[in-house]
C-alpha cells in the first residue's frame, strides 16, 4: 500500500513548547486513518502538520498527493458571528478551484447542492451559519470540506458532539470519499469511530503510542 504522506522523525512546537516528538508514520493512500489519543496528545497539531498549516520544527515529510488538502477544523474555531449562509459557507469549498468571489459555474452549484445533501444540511441552505446548532454547523463545515474535492481530506473531530444518526452519516460519507480515491485522516475520541477506520494512529504526549517507531495498526 503506498503512502499519501510519510513523516520521518517529525517534531512540532507551539512557541517554545514541543508538542510532537519524533513522529515517524505513514498515512496510507486511499484509506481512512483515525488519529486517536487523549486531550492534548497532539492530534490537532498532527493534522495541522499534515495539512501544511503547521510547519514541523524537525524531521521530514514526503507527500505524494497533488493539490491543496481540504482541512476541516473543529467547529469551535469558526466564529459564531460570521454573516454568511450555509450555502455560501459550503460554496467557499469551491474557491480553491475558482478563486474567491468568482461566480460559481453550474457544475460548482451542483457539487455544493450534492455536498449539502450528503451531510443532511440542504434544508438549512438559507440559514445563517451562526444561527445553527453546534452539530449542524459541524456538518456544514464537513460539506464545505467535501466540496473542495481534494485528494486529501483532513478532519479534526468531525463527529464529536453529534448524535448517533449524524455520526453514522459522517462515517458513511468518509467511507464513500475513500472509495472515490480520497485519502482521509480524522482525529477522534470515539472508540467506535476509530474502530471503523482502515488504519489507526495512537498519540500519547505527542509521540506515537508505546514509545515505538510507527506503532500503528491497520485492518
Ligand atoms: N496555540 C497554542 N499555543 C500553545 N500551546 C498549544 C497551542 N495549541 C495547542 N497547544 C498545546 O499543544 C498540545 C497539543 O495540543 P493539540 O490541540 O494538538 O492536542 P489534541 O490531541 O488535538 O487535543 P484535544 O483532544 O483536546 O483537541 C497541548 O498541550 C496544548 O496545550
Amino acid at each position: 500500500m503506498s503512502a499519501a504522506i510519510e513523516l520521518d522523525g517529525v517534531g512540532a512546537r507551539h512557541g517554545v513548547v514541543a508538542v510532537l516528538h519524533e513522529v515517524t508514520v505513514s498515512i496510507p493512500r486511499h484509506r481512512v486513518t483515525a488519529v486517536t489519543g487523549a486531550n492534548g496528545s497532539g492530534k490537532s497539531t498532527l493534522l495541522g502538520v499534515l495539512a501544511g498549516t503547521h510547519p514541523p520544527s524537525s524531521g521530514t515529510l514526503r507527500r505524494s498527493h497533488s493539490g491543496r488538502p481540504a482541512f476541516v477544523v473543529q467547529r469551535s474555531e469558526v466564529a459564531d458571528a460570521l454573516p454568511i449562509t450555509v450555502r455560501q459557507t459550503v460554496a467557499m469549498g469551491r474557491w480553491a478551484h475558482r478563486g474567491a468571489w468568482r461566480r460559481l459555474t453550474r457544475e460548482d452549484r451542483s457539487i455544493v447542492d450534492r455536498c449539502m445533501d450528503r451531510l443532511g444540511v440542504a434544508d438549512l441552505a438559507a440559514r445563517r451559519l451562526g444561527a445553527l446548532s453546534g452539530g449542524q454547523r459541524q456538518r456544514v463545515l464537513l460539506a464545505q470540506g467535501l466540496a473542495q474535492q481534494a485528494d486529501l481530506l483532513l478532519l479534526d473531530e468531525p463527529a464529536t458532539g453529534l448524535d448517533a444518526e449524524s455520526r453514522a452519516r459522517i462515517a458513511a460519507v468518509l467511507a464513500e470519499e475513500r472509495d472515490r480515491g480520497t485519502t482521509v485522516v480524522h482525529a477522534t475520541h470515539d472508540p467506535e469511530d476509530a474502530a471503523g477506520a482502515d488504519h489507526r494512529i495512537v498519540l500519547t504526549d505527542g509521540r506515537i503510542a508505546t514509545g515505538g517507531r510507527a506503532r500503528t495498526d491497520s485492518r
